[in-house]
């Protein structure tokens, strides 16, 4: 055995045993990884691990957990060069969806054995380290809802349903966006920044892809009239986000920038990566190459051919 990793493992994270899951994490990484396992408790988090063994100087930090464990292990290892191993066991694992890694305990595992890594974007707010996106006024109002009980009885259902009870609660604001060339003005309702995102964070969906190793942020703006076009926007941008396509609305708009400063009138509460942190004013910058990740080996392109299935079917390779 040549290779060693610190595991932080979060003891409560998601729905799941967390017994088992430990033991099935073991019997995968440790026949070939030797491990360092440290739990994370109500008074010492994933941050405070990440950055012992950091200093440590471990070979490899693997975090596992839900997307708060995730991003605060993160925090820690940012321009450090150590690889970064992700298995995820949250409710929304949206760190696993948007940087395209498997989120089956066994299927992360494997990712990390073949050890290939790829670099990718991070970005700070506010100093505090920001790997997927920062949600600005109708975000904060679902997390709050979707607490750690909802989470537990609902699973995902509970974002869903905070969401949904969130529209009736729908507030405009006034925000100013200042990125390195241009400075906006405009009402809204939602405004996210994303460096990378799952397609289920509908609102960081204006443009056609959020690209997490570009070097630039994505920036969705979203400003309906009432809640009837709230949900119209809201549907559009599920379906341009599944499908990959930019959004066509008068009421959506959109901008990448490396760097945005943002101020609301009134302050607006802010979620990085899953949790509320603080108000507006925020200010972004972009950290090319940040972080780098364990990630699986046969990149999941979107096929070019299919062809099986099709009546009569002969397929002859030609020399
Ligand atoms: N041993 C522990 N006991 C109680 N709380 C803990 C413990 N370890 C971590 N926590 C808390 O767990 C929270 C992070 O949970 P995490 O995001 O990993 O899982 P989750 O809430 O199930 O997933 P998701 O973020 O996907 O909804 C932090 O607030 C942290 O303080």
């Amino acid at each position: 055995m040549s290779r060693s990793a610190c595991l932080i493992f979060n003891p409560v994270a998601g729905q799941g045993d967390p017994e088992l899951e430990l033991d099935q994490i073991r019997s995968i990484l440790e026949p070939e990884i030797e491990l360092d396992i440290y739990f994370t408790t109500e008074e010492v988090d994933a941050d405070e691990l990440a950055r012992a063994a950091v200093e440590r100087g471990v070979e490899a930090i693997i975090a596992s957990g839900g997307d708060g464990t995730l991003s605060a292990a993160a925090a820690a290892v940012v321009n450090t060069n150590i690889p970064f191993g992700i298995i995820s066991r949250g409710t929304a694992n949206a760190f696993a969806a948007a940087l395209t890694i498997p989120d089956t305990i066994a299927d992360a595992c494997q990712t990390i054995l073949q050890g290939k890594t790829r670099a990718v974007d991070v970005a700070y707010c506010n100093e505090r380290l920001m790997v997927l996106l920062v949600g600005i006024g109708f975000e904060a109002g679902t997390v709050e809802k979707a607490d750690r009980n909802a989470k537990n009885r609902l699973g995902m259902m509970a974002y869903i349903l905070a969401g949904i009870q969130e529209l009736g609660n729908l507030q405009k604001f006034a925000v100013e966006i200042e990125t390195e060339d241009k400075i906006i003005q405009t009402i809204a309702s939602a405004v996210t920044v994303a460096n990378a995102a799952p397609a289920t964070s509908v609102l960081a969906h204006g443009p056609a892809g959020i690209i997490f190793d570009d070097g630039l942020l994505d920036l969705t703006i979203v400003a309906p009239e009432n809640k009837t076009g709230a949900i119209a926007a809201t549907f559009h941008l599920f379906q341009t986000a599944t499908a990959g396509t930019p959004v066509e609305r008068d009421d959506i708009g959109y901008l990448r920038a490396k760097t945005f400063k943002i101020t609301t009138e009134p302050p607006q509460k802010v979620v990085i990566d899953g949790e509320v942190v603080g108000t507006t004013p925020v200010e972004i910058n972009c950290i090319p190459e940040g972080l780098r990740v364990f990630v699986p080996s046969v990149a999941e392109d979107i096929p070019t051919e299919k062809l099986e299935g099709l009546p009569n079917l002969t397929v002859e390779m030609k020399d």
